[in-house]
């Protein structure tokens, strides 16, 4: 079971994913977490790039894009691992909302596994900013307005729950559970 987080910055992805690993192991399932960019030199170099303040440019973007495929396919092999659930933060969707254009971002992508589902917290871009230490130069309203957008109209694609992320961490993390039960064979209606 391959299982992703999405989100724009701060939406509290990583937050949730703990939350949900506990839950997950202490009904008896086992769980391994993974994270996009990872902290391979490849991710190392992604990191160093989203700080350059001309990140959100053209040429800047379709490099980004080329590294965040080569990044995932260094990892790609961990996420088909049928005998636990594998929890992503971030994934090649995160490519498709962030990096343009789509079309060239999905053959980037052709060999990227799909998620069995994919939770998108859905956060107000004015929280998210505020969430946010702003070293990345994608923190910003107005580039994250248009991830946003991306991430409602591509979601349609997948087999998807899509989460307020406004809420409190509490009613957040209860919606998750609602939405993953029924995945790994857990009670929904058991769930506060
Ligand atoms: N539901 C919530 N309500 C209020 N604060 C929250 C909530 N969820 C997370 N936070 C806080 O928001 C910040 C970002 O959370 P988190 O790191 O989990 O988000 P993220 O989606 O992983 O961020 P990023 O994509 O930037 O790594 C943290 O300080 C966290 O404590
Ligand atoms: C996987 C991936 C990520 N990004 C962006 C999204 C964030 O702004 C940064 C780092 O991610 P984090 O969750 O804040 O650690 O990278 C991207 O643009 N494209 C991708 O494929």
């Amino acid at each position: 079971m391959y299982i992703v987080f999405e989100g724009i910055d701060g939406a509290g992805k990583s937050t949730q994913i703990q939350l949900l690993k506990e839950w997950l192991e202490d009904n008896g399932l086992e769980v391994e977490t993974m994270v996009e960019p990872t902290d391979s030199e490849v991710g190392k170099l992604i990191r160093k790039i989203l700080q350059r303040p001309d990140a959100t440019t053209d040429s800047v973007q379709k490099t980004l894009g080329l590294l965040f495929a080569a990044d995932r396919m260094l990892i790609m092999d961990k996420l088909s691992d049928d005998k636990k659930v594998i929890i992503s933060d971030r994934s090649f969707i995160s490519s498709l909302a962030y990096q343009e254009p789509a079309d060239w971002i999905s053959v980037l992508n052709k060999y990227a596994k799909k998620p069995d589902l994919l939770l998108l917290l859905d956060l107000d871009v004015k929280t998210s900013v505020s969430r946010t230490s702003g070293e990345d130069t994608f923190e910003n309203e107005e580039f994250l307005t248009n991830v946003k957008s991306n991430y409602l109209d591509l979601v349609k694609d997948f087999n998807h729950e899509i989460i307020d992320a406004n809420n409190g961490i509490n009613k957040v993390s209860s919606d998750i559970k609602k939405a993953v039960a029924s995945h790994v064979g857990l009670c929904r209606d058991c769930i506060l």
